[in-house]
């Protein structure tokens, strides 16, 4: 196993000719929590896409569980930031489901192995009181944890996930981050997240790699101060 779930070297990411991030050299250590920050637009999803393989590099390498993203996208999971979906009559149970084939609503007759796999994340997440209900009757932070069990199917090594508190209210934030930690802690996994409101994270984490128009840097958790943060993207 890589000492570094992700490794970039004066990596820049752009569309077309509009760069989104400067050149960044920075790497996450294989099993460490970093909660990705900077302001509306810097480029956040923009990189958890580029680490799953979506966005390709504008300049420089990136690695990912030691391979290309490409290579490595099967082992990584990943929780988009939208969490509606076009069906909310399915039961939670099936949405979570539908993504172990990666189709969205082909609702599979699931093999006894899929069904198992299904339960196991289900259970890492802390969802099963939730998985027989209809997915539009779920609160917000209902759906996060059905985000966060259809992310961990298949036991991702990596895990992205993209404003995975955004919108809920500070219990609710704080139960899916206990969430998201508890199965950080029992597969060892390495997590990116990405949040605006980062005081409740930045103690429970390791780092922070912070999107500025400098580009990428990563630093200590406990390092970013709140002048720190202010000076980088204009919030405490
Ligand atoms: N497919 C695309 N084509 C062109 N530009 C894009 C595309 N996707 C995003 N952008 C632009 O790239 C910039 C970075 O977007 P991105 O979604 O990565 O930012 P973000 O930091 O995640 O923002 P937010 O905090 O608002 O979610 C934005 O200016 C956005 O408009």
């Amino acid at each position: 196993m890589s000492a570094y779930a992700v490794e970039a070297h004066d990596l820049s990411l752009a569309y077309g000719r509009r760069v989104i991030m400067p050149s960044s050299t920075f790497a996450l250590k294989t099993g460490s929590v970093t909660v990705l920050l900077g302001r509306n637009g810097i480029g956040k999803t923009t990189l958890l896409r580029a680490i799953q393989g979506i966005v390709r590099p504008s300049g420089g390498t990136l690695s990912v569980l030691g391979t290309t993203p490409a290579k490595a996208r099967a082992r990584i999971g990943a929780m988009a930031q939208r969490r509606d979906i076009a069906a909310p009559q399915l039961r939670a149970f099936d949405v979570i489901a539908a993504a172990w084939h990666g189709a969205c609503f082909g609702l599979p007759i699931l093999s006894a192995q899929a069904r198992d796999a299904v339960d196991r994340a289900v259970a890492l997440a802390g969802a099963q009181s939730l998985v027989s209900r209809p997915y539009g009757t779920l609160s917000g932070g209902q759906r996060q944890r059905v985000g966060l069990a259809q992310a961990l199917l298949g036991r991702p090594e990596l895990l992205l996930l993209d404003e995975p508190l955004a919108g809920l209210d500070p219990a609710a934030r704080r139960t899916v981050l206990d969430a998201v930690l508890a199965v950080r802690e029992e597969l060892g996994l390495t997590v990116l997240l990405c949040a605006h409101e980062p005081d409740m994270i930045l103690p429970r984490c390791d780092h922070a790699l912070a999107l500025s128009d400098e580009g990428a840097r990563l630093y200590d958790a406990g390092a970013l101060t709140p002048a720190r943060r202010h000076a980088l993207y204009g919030r405490g």
